[in-house]
């Protein structure tokens, strides 16, 4: 299994480009299953969840076209699935990636029904699905459960609009409703609807192929059914979890990085506490420029749905934070598990306690080198985040994790000056 090597303690400075958004790629992938004619998604990550995505979408019977592969290059993906040959998804994919749940609404609205494997907990926390299913029930679907699977039915017909109102936010529930009620006979409204930037993408990308969406970036959407949506090109949004995560890069590192086509509008949270942690930020034509200035200091922050402060985010401000001039609180309120990364830092020098939901980060003047486990996508940035910063040399098992949400992560923080490797193994 792959390790990443990084021998810490340089300041970077350069420029990093930021990729399109895993979690945009991720919900646009499946809209092609909406229509019968070719969905092209622009400046698509190379990532191994859209790898993974673009398998099952072939399982499907959807066709996949790959343009622009080579390194740097921006990629292109045409999607047609023009014949839908199966309407199931099997274990073994939705395994290796939770988003492919996302495949349930579009299905069941196009094809009339769809059986998807359950996609389970993982490292983070239980994660269930029940959100997504009420959401297609109050369309006319029926479900059954049985054997890891989920067996979604359509009324003869199809679906039909609804009322969904969502008792807590949830961004991947949202995300199967709206594509859902694309093609539902009459009108969805949709309450308590996520409003994450990935969610104004998908129906902006939705509208492209001839959708009707109201209230796009609000609580309350309000969608009129279309008998059939066209095909459409659509540029994936940038990632504004990646650019944070350099953001944190530049901060932890004492230097200064240029984040090519971050978009500030999409991470005013993430801005506000970098600035009030004592870092510099400037929005720039091309994007923003993070600098360092001076000590870190610590935070009161709490994850909670957009527009607040995100879970994506809480690990890799948990490794700056860990390195601050004071005492930091984080809290954790949407994944109940989501400080696998703690022992691992402490392994690192690290001060942090964990209690119920809470985290109290004690700022140490230093972090030193070790060898850490990645257990999950963030967790594993924010362990590459505390090498980069630490005394000698730190390697990060389970690079997979990183893999998942972080395009080219050696090329991009070798190209400004850290001392990064990727290095093969058992
Ligand atoms: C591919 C993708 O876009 N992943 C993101 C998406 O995940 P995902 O869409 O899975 O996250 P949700 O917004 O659905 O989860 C939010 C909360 O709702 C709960 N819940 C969710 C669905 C449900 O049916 N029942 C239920 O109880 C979850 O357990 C969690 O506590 O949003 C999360 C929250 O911003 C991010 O961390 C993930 O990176
Ligand atoms: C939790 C994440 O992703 P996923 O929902 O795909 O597991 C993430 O991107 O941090």
């Amino acid at each position: 299994m792959d390790r990443i090597v990084i021998r810490g303690g340089r300041r970077l400075e350069g420029r990093v480009p930021i990729s399109g958004a895993k979690n945009a790629a991720l919900t646009l992938m499946p809209c092609a299953l909406l229509s019968s004619a070719p969905l092209t998604l622009t400046n698509l990550p190379r990532l191994a969840d859209v790898e993974s995505f673009g398998h099952l979408l072939n399982e499907l019977g959807a066709s996949t076209t790959v343009a622009g592969r080579g390194a740097g290059a921006t990629r292109a993906m045409t999607i047609d699935a023009a014949a839908v040959q199966s309407t199931v998804a099997p274990y073994d994919i939705v395994r290796k990636m939770r988003a492919s749940i996302l495949v349930l609404g579009p299905l069941v609205a196009r094809e009339g029904q769809a059986t998807v494997s359950l996609p389970g907990g993982c490292a983070i926390g239980n994660r269930p699905i029940d959100l997504h299913l009420k959401a297609l029930e109050a369309l006319g679907a029926e479900l059954e459960i049985a054997a890891g699977y989920v067996k979604a039915t359509a009324p003869r017909g199809g679906l039909v609009g609804g009322r969904i109102v969502f008792p807590l936010v949830s961004v991947g529930a949202t995300e199967n409703a709206v594509m859902a009620a694309t093609l539902a006979r009459g009108t969805t409204v949709i309450d308590n609807a996520a409003r994450e930037p990935e969610i104004i993408d998908l129906c902006r990308c939705l509208i492209a192929m001839g959708a009707s969406i109201d209230g796009v970036g609000s609580e309350r959407l309000v969608i009129e059914g279309r008998d059939a949506l066209h095909g459409a090109t659509h540029e994936v949004m940038p990632d504004r979890i990646e650019a944070g995560s350099y953001a944190c890069a530049a901060a932890i590192t004492g230097g200064t990085l240029e984040l090519d086509g971050a978009r500030a509008e999409d991470m005013a949270a993430i801005l506000h506490a970098l600035r009030e942690a004592g870092v510099e930020i400037e929005e720039t034509e091309r994007g923003l420029t993070v600098t360092a200035a001076g000590e870190i200091h610590p935070l009161t922050l709490s994850t909670a749905p957009f527009p607040a402060f995100p879970t994506d985010m809480q690990a890799q401000f948990m490794a700056m934070l860990s390195l601050a001039n004071g005492a930091s609180v984080l809290t954790e309120s949407i994944f109940e598990n989501r400080y696998m990364h703690v022992p691992e830092l402490a392994r690192m020098g690290a001060d942090i306690q964990v209690r119920g939901r809470s985290a109290v980060v004690r700022g140490v003047p230093r972090l030193i080198g070790a060898e850490v486990m990645a257990t999950d996508l963030r967790a594993s940035m924010g362990l590459v985040l505390a090498g980069l910063a630490a005394e000698g040399e730190t390697q990060v098992h389970r690079v997979y994790h990183l893999d998942r949400g972080y395009e080219r992560l050696e090329d991009k923080l070798s190209a400004v000056g850290a001392d990064i490797e990727r290095v093969g193994g058992a």
